[in-house]
């Protein structure tokens, strides 16, 4: 296949062909598909990609651990997949998942991983981030 069309086909054609980085790995953004908030962003590996595909539940290679990680296994904090997008040029993933009712998503016990903003001041500062529920981790 020539560039372009090669171009044409990741982007507008109905093949997934997932494009990694040298170490394998595509981000993975996380969703809550039902309040649209961001939850977290993990990395997948091709075995990740597909076993969240088959099982219906987030799987993703943990850097820091170096290993397959299937999300909750020791939290419980199990992310269903309602959807699995790919972007244009086919390197990052969008899971849009339901939780259980009570669970967060990061591991400090917070629903998102993203509980701080990053303020402009006479100095960069951060400013927590009031969270949906689990209200009483906020
Ligand atoms: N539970 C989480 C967890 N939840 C969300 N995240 C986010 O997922 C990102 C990717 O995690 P990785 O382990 O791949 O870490 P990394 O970012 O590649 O590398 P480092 O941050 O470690 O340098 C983190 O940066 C967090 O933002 C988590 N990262 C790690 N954990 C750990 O995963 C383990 C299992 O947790 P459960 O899967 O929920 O049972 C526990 O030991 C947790 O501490
Ligand atoms: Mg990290
Ligand atoms: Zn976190």
């Amino acid at each position: 296949m020539s560039g372009h069309s090669e171009i044409q086909a990741r982007e507008e054609g109905l093949a997934l062909t997932p494009r990694s980085d040298g170490a394998g790995l595509l981000p993975a953004v996380v969703t809550d598909a039902v309040s649209g908030t961001v939850l977290m962003l993990a990395w997948m590996n091709a075995e990740a990609l597909g076993r969240t595909i088959e099982t219906g539940e987030a799987w993703f290679w943990s850097r820091s651990r170096q290993c397959l990680w299937h999300k909750g296994a020791t939290s419980g904090q199990v992310q269903r997949i309602q959807e699995i997008r790919v972007d244009c040029d086919q390197d990052t993933i969008w899971l849009r998942v339901r939780m259980s009712e009570q669970a967060g998503c990061c591991h400090t016990g917070r629903s998102s991983c993203f509980y701080r903003r990053v303020v402009s001041g006479p100095m960069l500062a951060l400013d927590p981030v009031a969270l949906g529920r689990p209200a009483e981790q906020s």
